[in-house]
């Protein structure tokens, strides 16, 4: 049984962050770990509160998995503040951690800002330089690269700027602004185009957080990166087409889909 680690915050409403992380890692077929950053009371129409861990108590956390379930791939989603970050690198260079997957989570799908300014100065000078890859969204992606995205040919060159200034792989995701499924990957400099078809289901709560946790499943299980990203996007499209239509605002997706099923190989 090959084993992940997430290192992210609590959703309440069970869509997105750390659940959406176990139920993606369950499904993929590996042994989920959690350190939770953060408790979000958060349903599918917003976030009404963010009671953020101390740094102490999740050193204390990735402690306790680090010596003892040691992960096969680490997943990194919403961490709002700096101190936070700087104890999460600390304590992935002490212990060597491998096949780190960071998603710079900064807003909610509802809009909610889930990162402090300052954290977002730690996101890029402690965090990325760990990173196998980090999977920014386009209004992620444009802050991390200091420029304007409007179409695919941006997303290639903010995807390019990323990778050469933070020494992480990019896979850029168009989803959620340029109006397609289709996503860009640059890894040493090489430029890998993943082309999605588009499921028109508005719920997308949480589509981030499973994209990252798939791929840093399948990092875990043995795939390189770019398997890792297709069979991720195969497993996102295939959860999303279930249609599954839960609660008042923009729901979650079925990670269920499939128990045990093809993507637990
Ligand atoms: N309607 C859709 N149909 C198919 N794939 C989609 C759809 N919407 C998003 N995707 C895919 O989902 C993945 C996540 O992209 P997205 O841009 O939604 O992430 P995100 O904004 O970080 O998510 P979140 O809102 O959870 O933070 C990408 O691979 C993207 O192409
Ligand atoms: C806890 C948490 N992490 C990440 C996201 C981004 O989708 C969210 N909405 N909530």
């Amino acid at each position: 049984m090959f084993t992940a680690c997430t290192i992210a915050g609590s959703d309440s409403s069970g869509g997105a962050g750390i659940q959406a992380d176990i139920k993606t890692m369950t499904t993929n077929g590996v042994f989920a770990t959690s350190a939770i950053t953060a408790l979000t009371a958060q349903n599918t129409t917003g976030v009404t509160d963010i009671f953020n861990a101390t740094p102490e108590f999740l050193g204390h956390e990735l402690d306790a998995i680090f010596t003892d379930i040691f992960p096969d791939a680490v997943k990194i989603g919403m961490v709002s503040k700096q101190e936070l970050i700087e104890t999460i690198a600390n304590k992935l260079k002490q212990y060597s951690a491998k096949n780190i997957v960071v998603d710079p989570v900064m807003v909610a799908t509802s809009g909610a800002r889930l990162i402090d300014e300052q954290a977002i100065d730690a996101l890029k000078t402690k965090l990325l330089p760990l990173a196998l890859v980090c999977t920014p969204n386009i209004p992620e992606a444009e802050l991390l690269a200091n420029m304007s995205i409007q179409n695919e040919t941006d997303m290639e060159k903010a995807a390019t700027i990323i990778e050469s200034t933070y020494g992480c792989a990019c896979l850029c995701k168009g989803g959620h602004q340029i109006n397609d499924a289709n996503d860009v990957l640059v890894e040493k400099g090489q430029v890998h185009w993943f082309y999605g078809k588009r499921i028109d289901n508005p719920n997308t709560h949480g589509t981030g957080c499973t994209l990252s946790s798939a791929i840093a499943s399948n990092l875990a299980k043995g795939y390189d990166l770019e398997t890792s990203v297709q069979r991720a996007k195969d497993y996102l499209s295939k959860a999303l087409a279930a249609m599954l239509d839960l609660g008042k605002g923009q729901g979650p997706m079925n990670h269920m889909f499939d128990l045990q099923g093809e993507f637990a190989q």
